[in-house]
């Protein structure tokens, strides 16, 4: 049998009311007609787009946050909206996809040791029984992230910088061995140096676990280092895709080439992506 593809978007269709009160107002669809697939084989698949292109509301269906108007989303060839009866159920949904959001100083309490979450995360997703095989999945998961439980244990969100903060956020989504991370700005708010570091980790993640990103950003270098594939996003509806080459090194839509005309280059050459290349992870 042939393994599912990890996502499948059909006509993804979101409205929303733009002014005029609870009645009144127009419709009008933050993302429109939108189909997208992710096969078997682990890939991170880009969405790029200005702010208001509809990027948080295709991540939010995604993640079961917002319910689509129309059209359908599948995981591993599951429903993820519609009837309980029908749908992939609650706990395989949470184990399979999980978030990463864009700050990471909004998803830990400032008043709960850090570890205290993903001891949670372990336990209430059922990954592990018993404190010490919990911690053993927890570390686990540090590791991959360059830190540990060791470093993490009895801390705080204020002893931790920004970057370390999303290191940490990324080791929650790794608890559970997800199939599918959809991360919506993971780096934006994070400094130019240690966002190399984030998306080096995504990209290693990818190659040794086996775990598909739907990457969301507006930051086109990242996407074309990171990126299996690009999709271009422009009022709703997905404009352009195919491999950051095809999509970003000779794009057929202009709102693409004026996306990459706001890019800074040097000799025709994005810096960035040298920097990202040199980067590495960090011990
Ligand atoms: N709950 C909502 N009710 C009404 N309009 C909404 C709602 N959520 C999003 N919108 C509108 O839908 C459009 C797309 O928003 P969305 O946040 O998905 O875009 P985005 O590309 O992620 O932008 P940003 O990067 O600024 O978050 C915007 O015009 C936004 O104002």
């Amino acid at each position: 049998m042939t393994e599912p593809n990890v996502l499948e978007m059909t006509g993804l269709t979101r409205l929303f009311r733009k002014g005029g009160g609870l009645f009144g107002g127009k419709s009008f669809a933050a993302v429109d007609d939108v189909t997208f697939t992710l096969p078997a084989e682990p890939c991170v698949s880009s969405i790029v787009g200005e702010s208001g292109s509809g990027k948080t509301t295709l991540a939010r269906m995604l993640l079961r946050l917002v319910t689509p108007t129309s059209g359908e989303i599948r995981l591993l060839g599951r429903p993820v909206h519609g009837q309980k009866t029908e749908r992939i159920d609650d706990m395989s949904f949470r184990r399979q996809v999980q978030p990463i959001f864009q700050n990471p100083f909004e998803a830990f309490s400032a008043y709960l040791p850090v570890i205290d979450y993903l001891r949670a995360t372990a336990r209430n997703l059922e990954v592990a029984e018993g404190a010490r095989a919990v911690d053993a999945e927890v570390d686990r998961a540090l590791r991959m992230v360059g830190l540990s439980l060791a470093r993490v244990e009895g801390k705080f969100i204020r002893q931790f910088s920004g970057g370390e903060l999303q290191r940490i956020s990324v080791a929650r989504a790794l608890i559970p061995r997800p199939r599918l991370i959809v991360a919506d700005e993971p780096v934006s708010m994070v400094d130019a140096s240690l966002r190399m570091s984030i998306v080096n980790i995504f990209k290693r993640i990818k190659d040794e676990e086996g775990i598909s990103f739907v990457y969301i950003t507006h930051d086109l270098s990242t996407a074309y280092y990171l990126s299996d594939r690009v999709s271009i996003m422009n009022k709703g509806r997905i404009i352009e895709s195919g491999t950051p080459a095809d999509v970003l090194d000779d794009p057929a839509e202009a709102y693409t080439q004026e996306l990459m005309n706001a890019v800074p280059r040097v000799n025709d050459r994005w810096p960035e992506i040298d920097r990202l290349k040199a980067a590495s992870v960090p011990a």
